[in-house]
């Protein structure tokens, strides 16, 4: 993991990747190859990623996720059977869509018809297919396809987002909370050059392919798992009723929750969104692995699946959900948070959106176990997975209940 992902790899990626950038546009931040364009495009995000600008920004993240409590309220109250992952898609759209463009994107159908989701959803398909074809993505967008009309998917996503970032650059946005379209059009470079409009564009939407789906995935794993362990369910809601109060868990509030975190760990080192192999070149005088010389120009990888449930690591019961494996020794904890891959390392590539994903995940379990009882409709088939780079589930039947004891009578009945 040290050598193709840690800080100071200079394993570079492969062209598989280029089926993900959009012809149209500037360099995409997940495609590029050339490390020096890399460097340049993560330096015009990071002032958005900063943990002191997501965490102002939760309260807007805490609207989405009051819109779900509440859209679920009915389903909880008269017992209907609902597909969790309609409602996990639409909060985690919701809230990216909010914190990039300044917009909810969740409403499946998308912004003014045009539907964003499914059109990145395609993408994804054909990006993860034709990555493996020579020509990639000019197998679908070319002169000739462009003549009898067959459109890119990206294309219209694209124009979309692009006029969104035109209304940006038009509006007076004083007194608006920033959005990552505002950080982008606000950055300067080491020279003082702002980035174009471009590039501003396939920024934010690059976040929004990348930060969307991928929590929804875990948030799903994170139930599937808790229903089907009912003493680990029952151990953590002991912990969160034991926080006495009746407003959702915030952030700040589920840091102090060892077992909240070790659930939310476990459930992703179990069920990695991007389980597949993140590709990279052996860099120049190759590389020596474990007694194994690789030489230079090997496409080589690691899959989270593998590296997550690796037993000499995790220990021999690495393909259970323990979260017990997370409590108690604090150096452990460290040692196996520092090797679950599901981020894909710690170097140049890894994900920039990992603290945002964070915090939706605390807050989502939190207070999802603070709100209800909920059960799958049937265990033993808890959701269809289709795999194209990431492991979307669909078709995930709950069965939802108010909870009886509701948040905050702790005290009271103690007091009582
Ligand atoms: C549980 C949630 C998430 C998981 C498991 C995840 C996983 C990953 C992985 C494995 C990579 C590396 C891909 C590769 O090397 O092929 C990656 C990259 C990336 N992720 Fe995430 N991600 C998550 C959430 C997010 C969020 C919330 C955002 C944005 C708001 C985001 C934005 C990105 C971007 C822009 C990249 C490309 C980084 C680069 O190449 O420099 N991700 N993510």
């Amino acid at each position: 993991m040290k050598a193709l992902y840690g800080h100071s790899t200079t394993a570079i990626k492969t062209k598989w990747y280029s089926a993900f950038q959009s012809p149209q546009g500037a360099p995409n931040i997940l495609a590029t190859q050339d490390p020096k364009i890399h460097v340049a495009i993560r330096r015009r995000f990071a002032p958005a990623f900063k943990m002191t600008v997501l965490l102002r920004q939760e309260d807007s993240m805490q609207t989405y996720l009051d819109k779900l409590w509440k859209s679920l309220e009915k389903p909880a109250s008269d017992g209907r059977i609902i597909d969790m992952c309609h409602y996990t898609e639409t909060v985690t759209w919701d809230i990216i869509g909010q914190l990039s463009f300044g917009e909810p994107l969740g409403e499946i159908a998308g912004p003014k018809g045009l539907d964003l989701v499914s059109i990145l959803n395609k993408l994804l398909v054909m990006s993860t297919i034709l990555g493996h074809v020579w020509g990639q993505i000019a197998w679908v967008d070319n002169p000739v396809t462009r003549f009898i009309g067959i459109k890119n998917p990206l294309q219209e996503a694209f124009e979309w987002a692009s006029l969104k970032v035109r209304q940006h650059e038009e509006a007076d946005r004083s007194g608006i909370e920033s959005d990552m379209v505002d950080y982008l059009l606000s950055y300067k470079d080491p020279q003082g050059n702002p980035a174009t409009h471009l590039e501003v564009v396939e920024g934010a939407f690059a976040v929004n392919g990348a930060g969307a789906d991928t929590v929804g995935i875990t948030m799903r794993a994170a139930l599937y798992h808790l229903t089907s362990h009912p003493k680990v369910l029952q151990k953590l809601r002991e912990e969160i009723d034991a926080v006495d109060t009746a407003e959702p868990l915030s952030y700040k509030q589920t840091q102090q929750l060892p077992y909240l975190k070790a659930v939310v760990r476990e459930s992703l080192r179990m069920y990695p969104s991007v389980p597949g192999q993140l590709y990279r070149i052996v860099p120049l005088g190759g590389l020596l692995i474990n007694g194994h010389f690789i030489p230079s120009g090997t496409v080589v990888g690691i899959s989270s699946l593998a590296q997550n449930r690796d037993t000499a690591i995790f220990g021999q019961d690495a393909d259970i959900f323990n979260p017990d494996r997370w409590i108690g020794d604090e150096s452990k904890a460290r040692y196996l948070e520092a090797a679950l891959f599901n981020f894909g390392g710690t170097g140049p590539r890894s994900c920039p959106g990992r603290d945002l994903a964070m915090i939706e995940l605390y807050k989502f379990v939190a207070q999802m176990v603070q709100k209800f009882d909920f059960e799958l409709v049937d265990q033993a088939h808890p959701f269809s997975v289709k795999t194209y780079f990431f492991a979307i589930q669909s078709d995930m039947q709950m069965r939802l209940a108010h909870r009886k004891r509701s948040v905050g009578t702790h005290k009271q009945s103690a007091e009582t």
